[in-house]
């Protein structure tokens, strides 16, 4: 497979200060909890946050009955979300080449598939082949393992490898010894894929060894740090991301190198992912509600976006109907539809 050259974050030396946490949990939960509070969103803009999540979704399939034609079926759905007619009475059809997933995620074995869907539909330029890899979703496999199964993805065809880190180091506090592991998976990425860490919150124990873990992967060179794998028994949470928002200003003020978030795991409704782009463009910016720095990963979120989008398209349709009814003036009944009527019903008379 060709591969490109993409551009990708730095390997910066280990520096242990980058590890001192000033963050109180108390405030993390209160703040998390005041922005879910803060994000009902109704009608059009419904449609819009709904749409936008989606352009920021990587659609995932990581199961163990994942087949070449279930792939198949889900990299047409993240090309192609919605029938070229949907959206006619509202955008100029061109307008819907611009929405579609950020990128398709599966195992290693399953990436020649996604590839060779997505690059048959000529989208590889749109959607992105993204890959777990390094033994997901639990890591427990040897170092060159590890790292084999990232070039093999890339050699398949992805762009973007979603590495798990070692948690056994992240509880052991050997940060140092994470940290060249994780360089060692950016360097088999090369700048051939983006590099996403996995830090498996669930699995990590405390706020702080999460913002550490963070920390050790940015300073890595990762390119977006990830919550979880969806495998563990607690998966992306706001005040977790928040604590992970934290690191990542934290790390663009002293590096001046901008870190992507990707919150993955129980993500299943447009609500859930309002309240992740609330809290990314309170903290971050609005900057960073794009694929380059922000992506959902999620494998039902998108079943919620097509009936959110599909209920909010049809009332707004119901609206201008009924818009349309009130607004008919006194004689308008002289209508297309009247005068059809009324020369069917002349013609029948002289017959
Ligand atoms: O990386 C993505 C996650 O595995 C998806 O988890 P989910 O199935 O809970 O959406």
């Amino acid at each position: 497979m060709e591969t490109k050259n993409l551009v990708v974050n730095k390997t910066l030396p280990f520096d242990p200060t980058f590890l001192t946490v000033n963050i109180s949990l108390r405030q993390v939960e209160e703040i998390a909890m005041t922005l879910s509070s803060q994000c009902i969103v109704t009608g059009t803009n419904e449609i819009a946050w709904a749409l936008r999540a989606l352009m920021l979704t990587d659609l995932t399939t990581l199961a163990g009955d994942d087949t070449k034609a279930n792939v198949r079926r889900m990299c047409v759905r993240a090309c192609y979300p919605f029938e070229p007619q949907f959206f006619d009475k509202f955008f100029e059809r061109t307008l819907l080449l611009d929405i579609h997933c950020a990128a398709v995620c599966v195992y290693p074995a399953r990436v020649q598939d996604a590839y060779t869907t997505v690059e048959q539909f000529k989208q590889l330029d749109r959607v992105a082949i993204a890959a777990v890899a390094s033994g997901f979703p639990t890591g427990q496999y040897g170092l060159q393992t590890r790292l084999q199964e990232i070039s093999h993805a890339i050699l398949a065809g992805a762009t973007e490898i979603d590495i798990v880190i070692n948690r056994q180091l992240a509880l052991l506090g050997d940060w140092k010894a994470l940290y060249n592991e994780v360089v060692l998976m950016r360097s088999a990425c090369g700048d051939h894929a983006l590099l996403k860490t996995i830090l498996a919150i669930g699995e990590l124990g405390t706020m702080e060894n999460v913002y550490k873990a963070a920390m050790v992967c940015m300073m890595a060179g990762a390119d977006f740090i990830k919550t979880s794998t969806g495998k563990e028994m607690v998966n992306a949470t706001l005040p977790v991301g928040l604590v992970m928002i934290f690191a990542i200003q934290e790390f663009k003020r002293r590096t001046c190198q901008i870190v992507g978030l990707k919150p993955a795991g129980g993500v299943r409704t447009v609500r859930d992912a309002i309240c992740w782009m609330t809290l990314v463009k309170e903290t971050l910016g609005i900057r960073w509600l794009t694929p380059q720095r922000f992506r959902f990963g999620a494998s039902g979120l998108i079943d919620d976006i097509d009936k959110v989008v599909r209920e909010g398209v049809a009332r707004m349709e119901k609206e201008q109907l009924e818009k349309a009814a009130a607004n008919k003036q006194p004689g308008s009944e002289i209508d297309e539809d009247a005068l059809c009527k009324e020369l069917r019903e002349k013609r029948q008379a002289k017959n």
